[in-house]
C-alpha cells in the first residue's frame, strides 16, 4: 500500500490532472490553491452554459455541497463525468444541516453519479441515516470515531460504500478509508485542522486531484489524499510551534507542506493500517 501511494502522488506530479470543482466560496481559494500543491490543475465553474463541457475536459469532478447553489450545474457536470468515466468526489458539508442538502446529496448517490465520498463524521452519518446529527458544518463531538469505536465505525463506513458503490473517505482525529471490501485507517494529522476552515474541502478537492490522476485506484487514491493531509497536518504544525505563529500561518503552512511533499516522502511518513 505504502508503495502504492507514493506511486499516485509521483504520477499525479507528473499526469497534471485538471479538477472541475462546484464548490463553495469561503474555501475556494485554497481549494485551487491545494490542487496546484498537489500538482494538478484547477477549474472553477459553476454556469449551467458551460460547466458539462468542462467538466468533459477534465480529469476529475469535485461537488461541495458547502453552499450549496448551482443543483442544476452540479448535476449537469456529474452526468458528463459518468459519460467521461471521469471520477467524481462528493463533499456532503452539513448534509444533515438542512433537507435541501440531504435531497442534493441523496439524489447524487442514489442515481450512481458519485465515485468518492469526503465527508466527516456527522456527514456520513447523516447521509446513511437521514437523521440530523448537525447544525453546521463542524462534527458533532457525538459522532467522532475514536480508538473506542473504530471497528464498528469502520464497519458503518465498509457498509455505506457497498450502498453507494462510491468510495468513502471519513474523515476526523481517525480517517477511515474504505471500498466496501478492503478498509484501511490512518492517523496522525494536528489537532489545529480542525481551527481552520477549510482542511476538509482541502481534503477532498486533494483526493479529486489524486483520483484524476489515478482514476483506475479510487480507494488508493484516497487514501494517498489522507496520507498526505494527514502528514502535512503534523508537518505545518511543526512550523508554527517552532516559529511561534497561529493559526492563518497554519492553513499557510498546510499548502507550503503539499507542495513540497514528494512520493517518497510520503512512503518514510505514511501510517496506515488495513483493517
Ligand atoms: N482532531 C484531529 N486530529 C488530527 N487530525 C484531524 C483532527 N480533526 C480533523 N483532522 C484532519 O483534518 C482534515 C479535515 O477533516 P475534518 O473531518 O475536520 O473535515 P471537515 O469537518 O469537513 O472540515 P471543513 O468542513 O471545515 O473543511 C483531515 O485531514 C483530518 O484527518
Ligand atoms: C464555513 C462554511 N460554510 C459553508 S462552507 C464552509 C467551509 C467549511 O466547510
Ligand atoms: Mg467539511
Amino acid at each position: 500500500m505504502t508503495e502504492c501511494v507514493a506511486q499516485i502522488v509521483e504520477r499525479t506530479l507528473q499526469k497534471r490532472p485538471m479538477v472541475h470543482s462546484i464548490t463553495n466560496n469561503v474555501t475556494v481559494n485554497d481549494c485551487a490553491n491545494i490542487i496546484l500543491a498537489a500538482g494538478g490543475s484547477a477549474i472553477m465553474a459553476q454556469d449551467e452554459r458551460e460547466v458539462a463541457e468542462i467538466t468533459s475536459r477534465s480529469d476529475a469532478l469535485s461537488l461541495n455541497m458547502g453552499a450549496l447553489r448551482a443543483q442544476e450545474a452540479m448535476l449537469l457536470s456529474a452526468h458528463a463525468a459518468k459519460r467521461r468515466k471521469r471520477p467524481v468526489i462528493l463533499d456532503p458539508v452539513a448534509a444533515g444541516a438542512s433537507r435541501l442538502r440531504g435531497e442534493m446529496c441523496a439524489r447524487l448517490l442514489e442515481a450512481g453519479l458519485v465515485s468518492v465520498v469526503r465527508g466527516n463524521a456527522s456527514e456520513v452519518w447523516a447521509l446513511m441515516t437521514g437523521a440530523q446529527h448537525t447544525l453546521g458544518v463542524e462534527v458533532n463531538a457525538l459522532d467522532q470515531v475514536t480508538e473506542q469505536n473504530l471497528s464498528e465505525s469502520a464497519r458503518r463506513v465498509s457498509l455505506f460504500s457497498r450502498e453507494t458503490g462510491a468510495v468513502v473517505l471519513l474523515s476526523g482525529a481517525l480517517d477511515i478509508v474504505s471500498d466496501g471490501k478492503c478498509t484501511a485507517v490512518l492517523r496522525g494529522g494536528s489537532e489545529m485542522m480542525r481551527r481552520i476552515t477549510g482542511a476538509g474541502c482541502m481534503l477532498t478537492s486533494l483526493t479529486a486531484a489524486y483520483c484524476g490522476a489515478n482514476p483506475e485506484n479510487l480507494f488508493e487514491a484516497a487514501v494517498a489524499a489522507s496520507g498526505v493531509m494527514k502528514t502535512c497536518g503534523e508537518l505545518a504544525y511543526r512550523r508554527v510551534c517552532e516559529e511561534m505563529e497561529g493559526t492563518a500561518s497554519f492553513r499557510t503552512r498546510l499548502i507550503d507542506a503539499v507542495s513540497m511533499l514528494t512520493g517518497s516522502d510520503l512512503a518514510a511518513k505514511l501510517r496506515v493500517q488495513i483493517l
